[in-house]
């Protein structure tokens, strides 16, 4: 139930973002926590329930309903048409009423019937308006980015200025705004009382016909490519003091449960808030503010990641770190669990906590280092994180955490406290080796399902506090990879989430939904060879991937040398280089991979996972053919 209190602005969520009928949307969103609801006309049209009802419920939901949209092709048409939609608006006009909403959204006309006259487009809304003021009702305009005549937010300005009524005002929707490249200052010199609804929506950064980038691709504020901090600052400082609300019409989110969505959704706006509040204007700081959310974790480190195993797949990854040189230092006191460490790169190796969803390996946990574990478990709560509920003994560490969308559990730990994680744990009496020069984990790498994966990015950037890097996508053998990671500002956290686009059928690559855990190594040659010599397997790489490699980069042929005896790949942007190698597939999906960052390369080496994803699949497919044979 909520647990994000409004003592901000309202925050609202058109009914189009979600899914189901109209009663299952005003659930979810009252369940969420949100305090509003924009109506969209076609859900109530399908409802079976009196606008009296929807109003009853709506209360009872403790949602109000701040807008009823959207009003179509009104504005700058011949007499015969205006006529008839002053007709259409009575109607609505009587529905507001009884749904109890005060403002209407009328878009800017997309009608061939329209004329391009600003002049008879304010005289038929300053009309309208007036019509509307009889039932107390306001008309918010909004410029749609593909309106005939009227596309750009100011544009809708001189028009509601020129309608001059006081029942006449402005909705300002981020999508038409940012998806045309408008610049968006120009909203700072609008009059707050004329800024009657705010719609908020992010989207990816694509090259296509708007009105088709709108109605498929939105996102919620943060999950896309639009500068909303900076937006919604604008309209705070121009003096706006309604409803933050979502519009976002997107074919995933159409059709996902859409308890989820709204929660996503909610986390998204509160994150949105956050942001305004760190960095706005002095009133946008003030408007956007929310009480009591603590502060993002000031992120050390992964503390440890941990890979849940069965009995088939145990003695594979064991088997794997102790040929990277980690060394078994610790045993749980009390569960399955063992603790393998080389530097600062721990991993737990659970044989109780396989991957609750499949009962397949899985990277089941990872855990940040941070200085203050409560207070970001008490943020990911405010954030509607699951919270875990922990089976620990009394002379345990209750250690906080959060479960992400696709079941990984996230921990808050600072490893040096003295009842700390560390503390569960009894030392084995194994002398350290000498390792692979093996430092940290660089970064763990998770494979999203489709339809997760904008909400999986949200949650982790929202929860710990990190910022997306540049999105990718790479064509693999099995299909098309998407990619985006996000780190914190010193990379000392990095997750890099990838996703198969729409995955659809029954072929299938041979690994699915993949995972892996990534080491730094300050000379990953080294920490190759080393490994091989105490036995680890690596993934071997084609030769013809080594030789395009030497035909691109024109690389020293010492460094060839190495690559190719070693089955490293090798990767390089304007600030560095990148060097890396990997372990087969361990049980069903989890593999390792030791890096090395050479000046500030900041990628994980995309370009060459489909080269990855075909030397596993090889692997794997020799594996069987051996133990078969
Ligand atoms: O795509 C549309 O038609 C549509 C309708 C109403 C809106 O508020 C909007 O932004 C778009
Ligand atoms: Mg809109």
């Amino acid at each position: 139930m909520p647990t994000t209190e409004t003592t901000g602005p309202k925050r609202s969520i058109a009914t189009v973002c979600l899914s189901g009928t109209l009663e299952d949307k005003l659930i979810a969103a009252a369940e969420a926590g949100f305090d509003g609801v924009e109506i969209f006309e076609n859900d109530l049209l399908a409802s079976a329930d009196s606008p009296e009802t929807v109003r009853e419920r709506c209360r009872d939901l403790g949602l109000t309903i701040d807008l009823y949209q959207p009003f179509r092709d009104f504005e700058a048409v011949p007499p015969d048409l205006l006529e008839a939609g002053l007709r259409r608006a009575e109607q609505k006009f009587g529905v507001c009423e009884r749904l109890g909403a005060d403002t209407v959204l009328v878009c800017s006309s997309v009608s061939p019937d329209t004329v391009d006259d600003d002049d008879l487009a304010a005289e038929h809304l300053n009309l309208l308006a007036s019509r509307a003021a009889e039932h107390g009702i306001r008309i918010a305009y909004e410029a749609l980015a593909w309106g005939r005549f009227v596309n750009t937010y100011d544009h809708s300005w001189r028009i509601v200025r020129r309608g001059d009524h006081p029942n006449l005002g402005l909705c300002l929707d981020s999508f038409h705004i940012l998806s045309r490249g408008s610049d968006p200052s120009g909203i700072r010199v609008i009059p707050g009382e004329k800024l009657f609804f705010l719609q908020l929506a992010d989207a990816p950064q694509l090259s296509m016909d708007v009105l088709q980038w709108s109605r498929h691709h939105r996102l919620f504020p943060g999950q896309g490519a639009f500068d909303l901090t900076r937006f919604l600052d604008l309209v705070l400082t121009a003096g706006y003091d309604g409803p933050l609300s979502l519009e976002v019409f997107n074919d995933v989110f159409r059709q996902s449960e859409p308890h989820q969505s709204a929660i996503d959704a909610l986390r998204s706006l509160v994150t949105l808030q956050e942001s305004v509040t760190r960095g706005g204007s002095e009133r946008a700081r003030a408007r956007a503010r929310i009480e009591d959310l603590p502060a993002p974790p000031r992120t050390e480190g992964f503390a440890f990641t941990e890979i849940g195993v069965d009995d088939r797949s145990e003695a594979d990854v064991v088997g794997a770190l102790a040929g990277l040189g980690f060394t078994h230092t610790a045993q749980h006191r009390s569960k399955p669990v063992q603790l393998w460490e080389q530097g600062e790169a721990r991993i737990l190796v659970n044989a109780s906590a396989d991957d609750p969803a499949t009962g397949e390996t899985a990277v089941t946990a990872l855990a940040v280092e941070n200085a203050d574990p409560t207070a970001s478990a008490h943020r990911a709560e405010r954030l509607l994180a699951p919270i875990l509920p922990r089976e620990h003994r009394a002379d345990e560490a209750d250690l906080a955490s959060v479960t992400a969308p696709n079941g990984t559990a996230v921990f808050f730990c600072r490893t040096d406290a003295r009842e700390g994680w560390l503390h569960d744990f009894s030392p084995t009496p194994n002398p350290a080796g000498p390792g692979t020069g093996l430092r940290a984990i660089d970064h763990v790498g998770l494979t999203q399902p489709f339809d997760h994966f904008d909400g999986a990015a949200l949650f982790y950037r929202s929860i710990l506090g990190l910022q997306p890097e540049a999105p990718a996508e790479v064509a693999a053998p099995f299909g098309l990879i998407r990619s985006l990671s996000i780190a914190d500002a010193a990379k000392r956290v990095r997750i890099a989430l990838s996703v198969s686009v729409l995955r659809r059928g029954e072929w299938s690559p041979e690994v699915r939904d993949p995972q892996h855990i990534a080491f730094a190594s300050q000379d990953v040659i080294a920490s190759a060879a080393k490994a091989r010599d105490l036995g680890l397997d690596l993934l071997e790489i084609p030769a013809n991937y080594h030789d395009d490699l030497e035909a691109r980069f024109a690389l020293p042929t010492r460094l060839m040398d190495d690559l190719r005896e070693h089955s490293l790949m090798y990767d390089r942007d304007e600030d560095g280089e990148f060097l890396h190698f990997y372990t087969p597939v361990l049980g069903s999906r989890v593999f390792l991979e030791v890096v090395q960052r050479i000046g500030a390369y900041a990628g994980y080496g995309m370009v060459n996972a489909p080269i990855r994803m075909a030397a596993h699949r090889r692997h794997r497919r020799a594996d069987r053919l051996e133990r078969d044979a």
